[in-house]
């Protein structure tokens, strides 16, 4: 199969869709690998070592689109690429759609088979395609949390773990998943105060269960966030029902609440984000203030530690990358129902209820296309 890797065109993003190691899977398995020059540069990871791996580069971004039968990506396709995707392509990528109406209509328009990472599923459940960038994340929300509780970025100056007889600062994680362990962990690992609020409780019990007394675990309820939103000097925003838009769960009048310099970092904003207030912010302008709350709102926080994520995001997608390439989109997601969670959009219809309920289109049963 003819595959192509798009360098990406989204703000500050600096990951690819594949390292030269995941090209040479792909080449060895007898598939066409063409890249686009100078797209694993963010990464660190240069033009001759894909050439290396079995690679053509292609200059001529229109050409590299056009000759492509299957597109790997890593960001959701921004207009540009949007334009170049026709009927009898697949793109696979992350894509959010149920965050992006207008998005979700151009790819429709395109005729093309759009499957998404983040909704496809494992058997011991799950997300496998969106864990790895959530652990990056979840891992990186910290340090932006702790970044912006700074003076100089607006914040109230406060150090997360406090120092000897200055208590350290309450952090409390709204999603107890992927994100939220990793957030937990970094701001348990820094000292900080932490507690985790989730609605489930199985995860509840399994982060007590980890993290032995270190971490409050909180069944999250209105009484729970408002609690939180008083007493935290810095929240993480980290909930999912995959697919869907998140829950707005803090509203602006809950803003005045909060201590002045308090700092939310929404790391759901890829879906919509978790607080009212949430607007999605770039790499080059991170923050933003309103009623004196430090808003942090990324869309792609890991393509800011590009070269960990390319290969972390690599050695995710690589079997189903493979799978597709081999067998082609229908019979890879006919014979694994979970990869099949993935079809989002395929030839101008819908095929992700909590996507088509967003928008209240009408959803299609993806098996009754791959037969
Ligand atoms: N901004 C960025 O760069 C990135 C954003 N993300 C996003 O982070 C979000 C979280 O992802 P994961 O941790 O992988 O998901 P996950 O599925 O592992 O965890 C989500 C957790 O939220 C909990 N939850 C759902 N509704 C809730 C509610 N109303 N109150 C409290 N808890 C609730 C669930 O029980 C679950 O434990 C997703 O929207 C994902 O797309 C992930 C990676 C990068
Ligand atoms: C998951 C996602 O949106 C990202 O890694 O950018
Ligand atoms: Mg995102």
């Amino acid at each position: 199969m003819k595959i192509a890797v798009p360098k990406e065109i989204k703000n500050h993003e600096y990951r690819i869709a594949l390292t030269p190691t995941g090209v040479r899977e792909l080449v060895e398995r007898g598939h066409r690998v063409t890249v686009e020059q100078g797209a694993g540069d963010g990464s660190g990871f240069a033009d001759a070592a894909y050439e290396a791996a079995g690679a053509t580069l292609e200059s001529d971004v229109e050409a590299l689109w056009k000759n492509a039968e299957l597109i790997v990506k890593v960001k959701e396709p921004q207009p540009d690429e949007v334009a170049r995707l026709g009927a009898g392509q697949t793109l696979f990528t992350y894509l959010h759609l149920a965050a992006e109406e207008k998005l979700t209509r151009d790819l429709m328009a395109s005729g093309a088979t759009c499957i998404a990472y983040e909704t496809i599923t494992a058997p011991q459940g799950g997300l496998p395609l969106l864990a790895p960038m959530s652990t990056v994340a979840g891992r990186m929300a910290v340090q932006a949390g702790a970044h912006s509780l700074e003076k100089a970025q607006g914040g109230a100056g406060v150090l997360l773990p406090g120092v000897p007889g200055v208590a350290p600062a309450r952090v409390t994680v709204i999603g107890g998943g992927v994100v939220g362990e990793n957030a937990a962990r970094m701001a348990l690992g820094l000292g900080a105060e932490v507690t985790v609020l989730d609605k489930s409780i199985p995860r509840l019990e399994t982060l007590d269960d980890r993290y032995q007394g270190r971490l409050h675990t909180v069944y999250s309820t209105a009484d729970a966030l408002e609690e939180a939103v008083r007493e935290s000097d810095l929240i993480i925003g980290a909930v999912l029902v995959p697919g869907a838009a998140a829950p707005k769960l803090i509203t602006r009048a809950m803003l005045a609440d909060m201590k002045p310099g308090s700092v939310l970092v929404d790391v759901a904003i890829d879906q919509g984000g978790c607080f009212e207030t949430s607007k999605a912010t770039t790499h080059a302008e991170p923050t933003y203030v309103v009623d004196g709350v430090v808003h942090y709102c990324v869309a792609n926080m890991p393509g800011a530690v590009a070269r960990t994520s390319t290969q972390a995001l690599t050695n995710a997608t690589m079997p189903f990358i493979a799978a597709l390439a081999d067998k082609g989109w229908q019979r890879a997601l006919a014979e694994d129902r979970h990869f099949m969670a993935g079809l989002n959009v395929h030839d101008g219809q819908v095929t992700h209820p909590a996507v088509a309920s967003a928008f209240g289109l009408e959803s299609v049963d993806p098996v009754s296309l791959t037969g």
